[in-house]
This record gives structure tokens, C-alpha cells and sequence, in this order.
């Protein structure tokens, strides 16, 4: 360990014996060392084992020393290379959150294949755990096992989990079914602005379900027997409200007809899968879903859920800074038509293989290859709507991939409240940004990338738009606090280096 290193733990080391009122000696005893020692340690003077790092940390309970886990995670970023080679595209976070939820209606086993090892799903894993859902990795894969208990203890729910993510939204479409009366702590997640869950009870009060939201939690009760009396007309064509009201209508015996429903891809995947559970659905990718289902469901079933379309984006966007060639394999092509269109407009050129099929046997996938060159600015400004149109979550990738075009485009995102605010976070890598108003930026090309330090934005895609700018930057830059990252891309700054980027992760001591 060097000097520096040494004398920041010391200095930690200390500070946390104090706020714990325990004397060197007191520290010494516990350690089974001399008082000497401790004093040697905390002047940064003494070489500590990784043994005596982590025996430190658990009797000062301190977060700072804990090996492993602790504080938050950080990346350094040498940038200005080229990437090459190969990258396969992972299973997406939004078919995985929605098929874990979905996993409650079945009173079987569920085997979830290939699902993304990310922070998302691991809350929503200790949520279903902390309920009594027995879950595991099974051996050496992302195979996921579901098995629910006969009965869910909603008591024991582990709410700091479920604070973090939005998805615990989607647990009323399968809970109603179970329970008259629960309560569900309020969602969290991405800090995007407001974002109502009105369409998800409109939806849901269809079959019984009233809500009232109180100080931290929504009131749940279900009118028993009340089924929907006619189609049930969604008021925004929103992904989880569809999946939501999917779920209701999969253990409601009658037809169900949804109308205005997302055909995005983890509805796609989430009907694929409920079909699996015995449950008929007709117009999977429309937008009238009619839905017959079944009062129990107690099968025992796999599923593979397919890529997902804003990782190949994302890595698309990586490729098109750093002006590499790369192969990104297994695509959603069908989820990615317009944002290519886009680009041809802009004059990007790439190479598509013949189209094969996901592991789910519906997904159509395509090998892309990038292939560098200058872009413009499109003549029109660009905005995302919702499936089949420019996908809303890859609009951030596009205010990237303008600031490498000649000339002025604008990006405009109606849909969240906060968004398009963070893409100004751009500017502190080189990038000429312009903030009109909360949901419209004009950015002009191209851009001389600068290495810079960032705290990353509260916010999955625009995090991510920070670190693939920051690929292209040379020097070494620095983004600090990514757990929303890791939120939504399993190992992404490993799986990076594999392409020739130089990420590195560190975290705070
Ligand atoms: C777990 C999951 O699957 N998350 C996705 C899902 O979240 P989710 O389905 O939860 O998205 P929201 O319901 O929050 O919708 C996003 C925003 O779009 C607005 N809106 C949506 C549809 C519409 O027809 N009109 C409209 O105004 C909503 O009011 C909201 O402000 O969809 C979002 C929009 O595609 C994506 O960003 C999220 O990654
Ligand atoms: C906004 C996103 O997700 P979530 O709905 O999980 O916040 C996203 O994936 O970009």
C-alpha cells in the first residue's frame, strides 16, 4: 500500500473508533494487538492485511474499512482509445423486473434464463426473499429459480429494497389476487421527476383494486368479485401499466380486452411468458391485448427473456463516439428499426447480418457491425414516443450521438420531467449544450472531447451517456457514485475493456 493510501485509512480508521467512544486500547484489545499498533495504524504507519482491514471494520462497524460492499462505487476512465471486436447484447432489466413480479402469480417453479446480473433485479430479489419467495442463481449461470411460498408474508416486506426501485409498482396486478388488504411502500427509483402511477389504478380498479397513498406507503384494498365489466381502455400507453394490468387479467377465469396497450418488447416477453403459465393471449405486439386466464396457475416453467434493445443502443452510441468498429451482437432489430433509420439519416454507416432468433423463440436478433464515419445533425428534432416509435429510454444516447454529428440538432424529451436537464451534464466533458426548457436541448457538433470529473447523474440512461462520452475523452476522467448504472448493465465497464476501453472501478476507503 502506498504512503497516501495508508495514511487515509489511518485517518478513517480513527475517525470511526472515535464516533464509536472507544479508546486505542479499547481498539487494541479487540484487535488482540498492542495500543502501540493501533496508534502506528491510525498515523498510517503500520501495513495492514486485508484480514486486519476487514477485523477493523467489523468492531468499528464502519462502512469505510468493511472490505467488499462498502461505500459507493466509482469509475476511472482512461479515454481517447479505440474499441474493437465483439460484444454480445445481455437479457434487459425491464423483461426481468416484470417477469420476477409475474413469477407471483404462479404457485410453481419459474426458471428464469440469462437474466442480466444487475442491482435492479438484486432488489427485487431480496423483496420476493424477504416475503418468503425462495430464489437463487442457480450453479454457475444467470439461471434464476423462483418458488413461492403457500402463503406471502407482506408483513415481513423489506422496504429499504423496495424503495429503490420502481417495479414494486408492479406487484399489485399479481397481489391482488392474493391478499384484500396490504400495503406496499411508495416507489423509488431513477430520479426522473414525478411520476405518476394514476394510469396503473384507473387500470387496476377494474378488478377491485382501490389505492390510497399515505405517508410513505399505498393503502391497498380489493373489492372481491369485481371483474372488468367491459374493455379496459389504458389512459397512457405506459409499459408497466400494460404489465400490470396484464397480470390482473392473467388470474381473472373471464376475457379480458386491454386496450392501448404498450406492445414494447418486456410486454412482448412478459405475454410470452404467461402464455407458458397456461394463460391465452391474443395480439401480442398490438395495442388490444385480449387476455383469457386462469384462477390458479401452478406450473412448473422456463423462460428466456430476449436482449435488450437500449443496451445494444447504448453500446451503438459507444461505438459511434469512440468512432470504433464493433460487432454488437444479438440485437433486437425489431426494437431498434427507427433509432437505425435515424442514424442512416445521419449518414451512419453499419452492416447487419441475417436475422435469428432469441432464446425466447419469438425475438428477432440481427449481429450489427459499426462502421466509422462523419455524421450531420437531422434536419428534424428528435423525440421518442412510445413503442412502435423512437424508444423514450434511448432518446439520451441520440443527444450523445448529435454532439459527434456536423451541426445543430435538438432533442426533445416530453416524457420525463427531469431528463433532459441532466444532458447538460455533457458540457463538462466538452460537449455545447443548451438548456431551452426542462424538456427541449439544442446540441451542436461535433465535439472535442475533455477528460472531467462528474458525479453521475441520479438517472440510469443519462449516467451511462456521461461515461461513453467520457471513452471518447483523452486523459483520464473520473464518474463518481454509479449505482444507477449498475441499476440497468451488468458489468458494463469490464465487459468495455473487453472491447479495448480502459475502465477501471474503485470505490471510496
Ligand atoms: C421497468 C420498466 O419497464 N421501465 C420502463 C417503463 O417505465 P414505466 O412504464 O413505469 O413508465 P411511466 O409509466 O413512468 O411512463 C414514463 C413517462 O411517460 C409518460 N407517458 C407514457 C406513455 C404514454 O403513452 N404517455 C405518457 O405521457 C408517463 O406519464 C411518464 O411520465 O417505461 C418507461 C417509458 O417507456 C421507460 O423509460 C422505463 O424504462
Ligand atoms: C427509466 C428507466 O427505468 P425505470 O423504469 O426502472 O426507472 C430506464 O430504464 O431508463
Amino acid at each position: 500500500m502506498t504512503e497516501d493510501y495508508l495514511a487515509r485509512i489511518g485517518t478513517l480508521i480513527r475517525e470511526a473508533r472515535r464516533h464509536q467512544g472507544m479508546t486505542q486500547n479499547e481498539l487494541a484489545d479487540l484487535l488482540g494487538t498492542s495500543q502501540s499498533a493501533v496508534v502506528r495504524i491510525e498515523q498510517g504507519k503500520q501495513n495492514l492485511s486485508l484480514e486486519m482491514l476487514s477485523r477493523i471494520g467489523q468492531n468499528l462497524d464502519s462502512q469505510f474499512v468493511a472490505l467488499g460492499t462498502s461505500g459507493p462505487q466509482h469509475l476511472r476512465i482512461e479515454g481517447g482509445t479505440k474499441l474493437h471486436g465483439s460484444i454480445d447484447v445481455k437479457t434487459s432489466k425491464n423483461a426481468a423486473v416484470a417477469l420476477l413480479c409475474a413469477s407471483l402469480l404462479n404457485k410453481g417453479r419459474t426458471t428464469l434464463r440469462n437474466i442480466a446480473r444487475i442491482e435492479e433485479v438484486n432488489r427485487i430479489l431480496e423483496v420476493l426473499s424477504s416475503i418468503g419467495v425462495k430464489t437463487r442463481w442457480l450453479p454457475d449461470s444467470s439461471d434464476l429459480e423462483i418458488i413461492p411460498p403457500a402463503r406471502l408474508d407482506l408483513e415481513a416486506l423489506d422496504e429499504a429494497a423496495a424503495r429503490r426501485t420502481r417495479t414494486i409498482i408492479m406487484f399489485f396486478g399479481p397481489l391482488l389476487h392474493e391478499f384484500t388488504d396490504f400495503e406496499l411502500p411508495y416507489a423509488g427509483g431513477c430520479d426522473l421527476g414525478s411520476r405518476t402511477i394514476e394510469p396503473h389504478m384507473t387500470a387496476l380498479r377494474h378488478f377491485g383494486l382501490d389505492v390510497e397513498a399515505t405517508q410513505g406507503a399505498y393503502k391497498a384494498q380489493v373489492t372481491p368479485g369485481v371483474s372488468p365489466a367491459r374493455a379496459i381502455v389504458l389512459t397512457e400507453r405506459g409499459d408497466t401499466v400494460t404489465e400490470n394490468a396484464l397480470m390482473a387479467a392473467a388470474r381473472h377465469e373471464g376475457e379480458t380486452v386491454i386496450r392501448n396497450a404498450s406492445p414494447n418488447y418486456m410486454v412482448q416477453d412478459l405475454c410470452f411468458y404467461l402464455q407458458k403459465l397456461g394463460v391465452e393471449i391474443d395480439g401480442i405486439g398490438t395495442t388490444t391485448l385480449t387476455v383469457r386466464g386462469r384462477a390458479e396457475i401452478d406450473v412448473d416453467v422456463e423462460y428466456s427473456p430476449s436482449e435488450d434493445p437500449i443496451e445494444a443502443m447504448s453500446l451503438l452510441a459507444a461505438a459511434v463516439v469512440t468512432e470504433s468498429e464493433i460487432t454488437i451482437r444479438r440485437v433486437p432489430i425489431e426494437f431498434l428499426e427507427i433509432e437505425l433509420a435515424l442514424l442512416s439519416e445521419m449518414g451512419m454507416k453499419y452492416e447487419l447480418t441475417e436475422e435469428y432468433c432469441s432464446d425466447n423463440g419469438e425475438t428477432r436478433l440481427v449481429d450489427l457491425t459499426t462502421k466509422p464515419g462523419p455524421l450531420k445533425a437531422p434536419i428534424d428534432k428528435i423525440h421518442p414516443m412510445p413503442f412502435p416509435g423512437l424508444n423514450i429510454d434511448n432518446l439520451p444516447f441520440f443527444a450523445l450521438i448529435a454532439a459527434c454529428a456536423e451541426g445543430r440538432t435538438m432533442i426533445h424529451d416530453w416524457v420525463y420531467e427531469n431528463r433532459a436537464i441532466y444532458l447538460t451534464e455533457l458540457t463538462k466533458v466538452g460537449a455545447k449544450v443548451q438548456l431551452l426548457d426542462p424538456h427541449r436541448v439544442l446540441i451542436d457538433g461535433p465535439t472535442r472531447w475533455r477528460a472531467a470529473e462528474v458525479i453521475c447523474p441520479p438517472a440510469l440512461r443519462p449516467g451511462v451517456v456521461i461515461l461513453i462520452a467520457m471513452l471518447a475523452a483523452p486523459g483520464v476522467s473520473v464518474l463518481r457514485n454509479v449505482y444507477v448504472i449498475n441499476r440497468g448493465y451488468e458489468d458494463l465497464a469490464n465487459r468495455l475493456n473487453e472491447l479495448g476501453a480502459k475502465v477501471e472501478t474503485f470505490r471510496d476507503i
